[in-house]
């Protein structure tokens, strides 16, 4: 059953902060809800959560007292207790050590796991806060700013992990980042717009002129939310940098199954060549031709796109182990991004043709088609749109001129509608 907002209101003393208020929560949907400083966002998280009163309308189809995970923007932790038994405490029977750890490693260094939390960093400690809040049971989760004070790289590994022990739940994210709707497939809530605005709440929202200036371009409403939060996270990426990025974080390896002491000798059964590379260097530039399937050996690798202003974004970081750009060589399609060695790094190239073959001789679910086909079906997931809404999208954005579909691209035709806050992730990081 949906969570359903009806005409809500709240004043603090002669201050209105929600007036009329309506918004609708469906089964199993994410959302991120934006709104100016001061719009009333932690109010409205609150009073969901029942620990603010309202004056006025009602919400139905929760409830608060069992039903609500939450992570406060500050951070509820027991100071004095580990990472592992702040997160055991949400557990009536506890679960074993190493079961929680194995779960919080994937977000936190191992090292500090045992440590008492007041010996962590503020973006450590935030870690922590998310990980108890996602280990509670219940129908519906809520984050009020999980992501301060974490880097981009670790709130792409933060993402990976709450979309991964999500459930399904209903997911609501109180944020100011709009790349932070994209990387989570959210549908974007903008607070003034589900309201009855005040004159003095009219006030508060910056101008379309102030927004302007402040965002280099405003993104027109032609194209549905999802969609376009996918471009719009995605800058001028294509479809493959998206899912590239899209890999990175849920963590999808073509090789997974075969043991890593295995990877060097598959170089020699399927003709690879293992290079070197300095921090700095250039592995695969944009528009080169995938022909080798890339594995790191060691050290780090960064992808970036880049847009028709030439801007350098970063899509994705890959570590030890990690596959770069699977789709590419067995799509046998161009390059979308450039990829820089980021620390040294021994990278092993597979050649395409034999790891084709060697593909095809695994059992069917290994077979390169069928993988092909569950990152469509996983990337269409993950934006929360079906397969198909997700092709009729892209068509009806072709038809209207917007985009212009290549076999394995998007390349989009009128980038302004889709410019980005010169303030988000996809910044000039590298140069
Ligand atoms: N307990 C309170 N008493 C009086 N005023 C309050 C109280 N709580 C919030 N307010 C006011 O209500 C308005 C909305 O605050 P709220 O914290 O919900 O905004 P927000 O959108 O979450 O802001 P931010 O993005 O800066 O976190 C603000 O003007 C704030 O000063």
């Amino acid at each position: 059953m949906s969570v359903q907002i009806r005409n809500l209101c709240k004043t603090f003393g002669s201050k209105k902060v929600l007036n009329n208020l309506n918004i609708t929560l469906e089964d199993g949907g994410i959302y991120c809800l934006m709104g100016p400083s001061g719009m009333g966002k932690t109010t409205l998280l609150r009073i969901i959560m029942n620990l603010e009163s309202k004056d006025a309308g009602e919400i139905t189809g929760i409830d608060p007292d069992v039903e609500i995970s939450s992570m406060f923007q500050e951070d509820r932790i027991l100071p004095m207790l580990s990472a592992v038994a702040n997160v055991n405490m949400m557990y009536e029977k506890k679960r074993p050590v190493k079961e929680i750890k194995e779960d919080l490693s994937q977000i936190l260094p191992k090292k500090c796991l045992r440590q008492p939390v007041c010996e962590l960093s503020g973006g450590m400690k935030r870690r922590v806060s998310l990980a108890r809040c996602m280990h509670y049971q219940g129908k519906m989760i809520i984050l009020d700013e999980p992501f301060t004070g974490l880097d981009m790289a670790t709130k792409q590994e933060v993402i990976s992990y709450i979309l991964k022990n999500r459930r399904n739940r209903i997911l609501l994210v109180a944020t100011h980042g709009i790349e932070d709707a994209a990387l989570l497939g959210a549908e974007v809530i903008h607070l003034e717009n589900c309201q009855e605005l005040t004159d003095e709440m009219q006030a508060a929202i910056p101008s379309a002129q102030e927004m302007e200036e402040k965002l280099g371009g405003e993104p027109d409403g032609l194209i549905s939310s999802s969609l376009k939060q996918m471009l719009m996270g995605a800058g001028e990426m294509s479809v493959g940098a998206y899912m590239m990025r899209h890999m990175a974080e849920t963590n999808l390896k073509l090789l997974d199954g075969i043991l890593e002491s295995e990877w060097e000798n598959m170089g020699s059964i399927l003709d690879g060549r293992i290079q070197e590379f300095e921090a700095g260097k250039l592995i695969w530039n944009i528009g080169d031709t995938c022909t080798e399937f890339a594995v790191v050996l060691s050290g780090m690798v960064a992808a970036y796109t880049e847009s028709l202003k030439q801007v350098e974004s970063l899509v994705a970081k890959f570590g030890q182990g990690r596959c770069f750009g699977e789709m590419l060589p067995l799509s046998g399609a161009c390059s979308p991004v450039k990829v820089v060695a980021a620390e040294d790094s021994r990278i092993l190239f597979l050649s395409r043709e034999k790891l084709i073959k060697y593909l095809n001789s695994l059992p069917t679910e290994k077979d390169g088609s069928k993988i092909m086909f569950s990152m469509q079906k996983e990337t269409a997931q993950y934006l929360h749109v079906s397969p198909e809404a997700l092709s009729k999208e892209l068509n009806d954005m072709e038809r209207k001129g917007l985009i212009r579909k290549e076999e394995n691209k998007v390349q989009i035709l009128q980038p302004e509608l889709f410019a980005l806050r010169p303030d988000s992730g996809i910044r000039s990081i590298h140069k």
